[in-house]
C-alpha cells in the first residue's frame, strides 16, 4: 500500500518466474507477465517465440517445469485442465470445434454449465436462465439472427464468433485466443476487434496475434516474447518504436 492509503488492483493473472523445458530446451524462460482486469493484452513475437507453449501453461495443457501462474489467488501450475475451466479460463484455439450439425442454438445452450451435480448434467432442462443467456451471448457475438441455423451454413468468421460465444456461455474471467482473425474478412476483422472490446469489461482477455493492424486495433498493452523471454512491453507505438523489437520481429 502506498503512503496515501491507495491500493493498485491486484492483477487477475499473474505470470511469475514461468519455466518450461524439453528436452533441455526452454521454450518458456523466466517469464514474468501481468494482465488486469478489463484489458486486452496481445502477445506478439516471431515464430517459435512461446506464445502458444505460453496459453499452453496457463491452461494446464502443459506442465511448468517451475514458476507459478496465479490467477484470482489460484495456483493454476498445480491444477487439472478442468479445473482450470471452471475457476474461469477459457481458451479458443485456432481451429473451431463447434458442432457443424448443431444449430446456433444448440452449440451455446450445450456450452452453458451444465450445474455441478451429476444429477443436474442428466437432468438438464432449457430452463428460462439458460434461454437468457443464450439469447444475451447470440446478441453480443452477432449471431442473434442466425440463432436457428446450423453451424456449418454459417461464414468462416461467424463460426469463429460462435465459438467464442460457446466460451462465453461459461463466463470466463480470462479468455485466451490464439490468432482470432486468422483467415477473416476486412470487415469481420472490424466486428471482431468491436467483439473482443465488448467482452474485455468485467474480465481479462489475452490474445496472440500476427496481424499488426489488428494488434493496433484491439491492444491495451503489447507484450513481445522472443526466445521464451519477455522482450518488451507497453503500448502498441513503444513497441513498435523498440529497436530490439524491430530487429527480431517487426523488422522482417
Ligand atoms: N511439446 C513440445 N515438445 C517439444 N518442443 C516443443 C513443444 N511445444 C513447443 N515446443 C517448442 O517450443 C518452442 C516454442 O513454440 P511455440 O509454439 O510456443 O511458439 P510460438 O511463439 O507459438 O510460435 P508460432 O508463432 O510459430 O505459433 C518451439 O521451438 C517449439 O518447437
Amino acid at each position: 500500500m502506498s503512503a496515501s492509503g491507495f491500493q493498485m488492483p491486484k492483477p487477475v493473472l499473474a505470470v511469475e518466474g514461468l519455466s518450461v523445458s524439453f528436452d533441455g530446451f526452454k521454450a518458456v524462460d523466466d517469464l514474468n507477465l501481468y494482465i488486469d482486469r478489463n484489458e486486452v493484452r496481445v502477445v506478439i513475437g516471431p515464430n517459435g517465440a512461446g506464445k502458444t507453449t505460453l496459453l499452453d501453461l496457463i491452461c494446464g495443457k502443459t506442465r511448468a517445469t517451475s514458476g507459478s501462474i496465479q490467477f484470482e489467488n489460484r495456483e493454476l501450475t498445480k491444477m487439472r485442465e478442468y479445473d482450470i475451466v471452471r475457476a474461469g479460463v477459457g481458451r479458443k484455439f485456432q481451429n473451431p470445434s463447434i458442432y457443424e450439425n448443431l444449430t446456433v442454438f444448440e452449440n451455446l445452450e450445450m456450452s452453458y454449465p451444465a450445474g455441478r451435480t451429476v444429477f443436474g448434467a442428466l437432468f438438464f432442462k432449457r430452463s428460462a436462465e439458460v434461454l437468457e443467456r443464450v439469447e444475451q451471448v447470440a446478441r453480443e457475438i452477432m449471431l442473434h439472427e442466425h440463432l436457428h441455423q446450423q453451424a456449418d451454413l454459417l461464414s468462416h468468421g461467424q463460426k469463429q464468433w460462435l465459438e467464442i460465444g460457446m466460451l462465453l456461455m461459461q463466463d470466463p474471467q480470462l479468455l485466451m485466443l490464439d490468432e482470432p482473425v486468422a483467415g477473416m474478412s476486412v470487415s469481420e476483422r472490424m466486428a471482431t476487434a468491436e467483439l473482443l472490446g465488448r467482452i474485455s469489461q468485467g474480465r481479462s482477455v489475452l490474445v496472440i496475434e500476427h496481424d499488426m493492424e489488428f494488434v493496433k486495433r484491439i491492444a491495451h498493452k503489447v507484450t513481445v516474447l522472443h526466445q521464451g523471454r519477455v522482450l518488451a512491453e507497453g503500448s502498441m507505438e513503444a513497441v513498435q518504436n523498440n529497436p530490439k523489437v524491430i530487429e527480431v520481429y517487426l523488422g522482417h
